[in-house]
C-alpha cells in the first residue's frame, strides 16, 4: 500500500471515530465522557512528552495588550530573521528601521543553556462579528505564541529562560524606541523626538578621556544589580565644564544617543519652588538623562553661605538689613541646589531604574566645594579648548582628511593658542561645493595666528 492510500485510511478511521465520539457524548451521562478525556488526555502526554505554553496577545481586558507578547515579539525578531520563511515587516518606533517578526504560523528554534525549544505564532479567528470588527475587520484576530520544549527541562525553562526571554525583549523595545527631549515650561514636561546626531565618534576630545568616559557609562548602565544590593539609588551624577563652545552639549546628546536613553532638559529658573521641582524630577522616566544646563546662572549657587552671612549681621544690626533680604527673597527662585541634590537622593532611591544627571557649567570655579565634591557628583569631565588630537577628529569628520602637509603647523599653533573646538568646526565647515581642504586649513592658520597674537599683546 503506498502512503497516499494509508492516510486516506486513516484518515477515514479518525473522521468515523470522532462521529462515533460525538454520537457517543450525546447518549452517556457527563461524568462519563469527562472520565473518559481525563484518561485520553493522560495517554497523550505520555506519548508526546512536550510542553506547551501559550502567550496570548491580549489578556484579560480584551484591549489590554500583554507585556509579555510584546517582549516575545521583540525577543524573536531577531531569531526569526535569520530563521522564518515567512516574515512580518513593519517600521520600528523610532520611525527609522524596519522591524521584522515571524508571520502566523511560523516556527523558529532556540538554544538555552544546552536545552532546545520551539517558539511558534499563530492565531485564532474569532467567528462572531462584532461591531468593533465591522470598522476594524483585523481586530478579531487573536495571535499567540506557543512555546514548545521537552517535560525534562520544565525547571529550566519555566525558572530562568521565560525571565531571559522577558528581559532581553523588554531591553530590544528600549533600543528600538524612539527617544524624547524633554523640557519643562514651569512645573510641566513637553517633550519633542530627539534625533541629535552628535556621537561619541564625532565628538572631538582627548581619545583617553573620551574612551574613559564611554567605560564609565558602560559599567553605570550594567551596574542595576550592584546598586540594588548595595541599597542605593541607580543614578550616577556628571559635572561638565569648560569655557562656551567646547563640546557638553554636544557631550550629552552622544551620551544620550550611546545609551539609548531620553533627555529632560530641566530649566530651573522655570521652576517656582522646592515642591515644583520635586513634582518634575518624580515625573521623569527610567533610563534617562536629566540636564542641567548652567547651573552657576540658574540657581543661587551661594544662596545658603550669603544667607548665614546676612543672619550674622543681622544679629549684629538688627532690622537693618530685613527688607533687603526679603526682596532678594522673593525675585530669585526658591530652588536650591542643596535641595535639588537632596531631592535626586531621597525620591530615585524610591523609584527605581537607572538615571544619570548631567549639570554644566562655564564656571566651575564659582561653584561651592560642597556641592559638587565627588559623591554628590560622581564624575568631573572637563571639556577644554582645542588640542592637536581633537582637531584631527574634526579634520577627518569636516574635511574626510586624516593628514596633510599644514597639519604641522596647526599643531605648533594649537599648543599656544586657545581655541574652542566650535570656532575650529567653524573654520573647517565646508562654505561651497569645492572641497579643497587647503582653503580651509589656511583660513584656521590664520584665526590662529591672530588669536595667537591677541593674546601676546593682552599680556604684554
Ligand atoms: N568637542 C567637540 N567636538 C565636536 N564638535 C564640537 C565640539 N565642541 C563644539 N563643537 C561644535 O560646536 C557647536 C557648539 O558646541 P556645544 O553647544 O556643545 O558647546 P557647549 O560647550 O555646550 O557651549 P556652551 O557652554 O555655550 O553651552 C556644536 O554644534 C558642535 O558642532
Ligand atoms: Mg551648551
Amino acid at each position: 500500500m503506498n502512503p497516499g492510500d494509508m492516510f486516506a485510511q486513516i484518515g477515514s478511521i479518525v473522521g468515523s471515530l470522532m462521529f462515533v465520539w460525538a454520537m457517543f457524548k450525546q447518549f452517556f451521562p457527563y461524568q462519563l465522557i469527562n472520565q473518559i478525556e481525563k484518561r485520553s488526555q493522560r495517554l497523550v502526554t505520555y506519548v508526546y512528552p512536550y510542553i506547551q505554553i501559550t502567550f496570548h496577545e491580549f489578556t484579560g481586558e480584551r484591549l489590554m495588550r500583554s507585556e509579555a507578547y510584546s517582549a516575545i515579539e521583540n525577543y524573536l525578531s531577531s531569531k526569526a530573521s535569520t530563521q522564518a520563511k515567512r516574515l512580518k515587516a513593519d517600521i520600528g518606533k523610532n520611525n527609522q528601521s524596519l522591524v521584522l517578526s515571524m508571520d502566523d504560523h511560523e516556527e523558529v528554534a532556540d538554544e538555552f543553556n544546552g536545552v532546545k525549544l520551539w517558539w511558534a505564532s499563530g492565531k485564532h479567528i474569532s467567528k462572531a462579528q462584532s461591531t468593533i470588527s465591522f470598522h476594524h475587520p483585523m481586530s478579531d484576530e487573536r495571535r499567540y505564541y506557543k512555546l514548545t520544549f521537552h517535560t525534562r527541562n520544565r525547571d529550566a525553562i519555566v525558572g530562568t529562560y521565560l525571565n531571559y526571554v522577558l528581559k532581553e525583549g523588554k531591553a530590544i523595545k528600549v533600543k528600538n524606541r524612539q527617544r524624547k527631549l524633554y523640557t519643562n515650561s514651569g512645573s510641566y514636561w513637553s517633550h519633542v523626538v530627539f534625533e541629535h546626531p552628535a556621537t561619541f565618534q564625532t565628538l572631538a576630545m582627548n581619545p583617553e578621556e573620551k574612551e574613559m568616559i564611554i567605560d564609565d557609562l558602560i559599567t553605570f548602565s550594567k551596574a542595576g544589580e550592584f546598586y540594588a544590593r548595595i541599597g542605593r539609588a541607580w543614578k550616577r551624577g556628571y559635572l561638565l565644564y569648560g569655557p562656551p563652545g567646547t563640546g557638553k552639549s554636544t557631550m550629552i546628546a552622544a551620551m544620550a544617543n550611546f545609551l539609548g536613553y531620553d533627555l529632560y532638559d530641566l530649566e530651573l529658573t522655570a521652576v517656582k519652588d522646592n515642591t515644583e521641582l520635586r513634582k518634575l524630577l518624580i515625573e521623569t522616566s527610567s533610563k534617562s538623562i536629566i540636564v542641567i544646563e548652567d547651573i552657576d546662572c540658574s540657581l543661587d549657587l551661594t544662596g545658603q553661605r550669603r544667607k548665614k552671612k546676612e543672619k550674622a549681621e543681622e544679629e549684629k544690626n538688627p532690622g537693618k538689613n530685613q527688607q533687603g533680604m526679603q526682596e532678594r527673597d522673593a525675585k530669585s527662585s526658591q530652588v536650591t541646589l542643596s535641595g535639588l541634590l537632596n531631592f535626586i537622593d531621597g525620591l530615585w532611591s524610591a523609584c527605581g531604574g537607572e538615571r544619570l544627571i548631567v549639570f554644566t557649567t562655564n564656571y566651575v570655579e564659582k561653584l561651592d566645594p560642597a556641592l559638587v565634591r565627588k559623591g554628590r557628583m560622581d564624575k568631573h569631565i572637563e571639556l577644554s579648548y582645542c588640542g592637536f588630537e581633537a582637531f584631527k577628529l574634526l579634520a577627518k569628520n569636516y574635511l574626510n582628511i586624516e593628514s596633510h602637509h599644514l597639519f604641522g603647523t596647526i599643531c605648533e599653533l594649537l599648543k599656544e593658542t586657545k581655541i574652542t573646538p566650535a570656532e575650529v568646526a567653524e573654520h573647517l565647515m565646508p562654505k561651497n561645493a569645492s572641497v579643497d581642504a587647503e582653503i580651509y586649513l589656511k583660513s584656521l592658520i590664520q584665526a590662529l595666528e591672530l588669536a595667537e597674537e591677541d593674546a601676546r599683546r593682552s599680556s604684554a
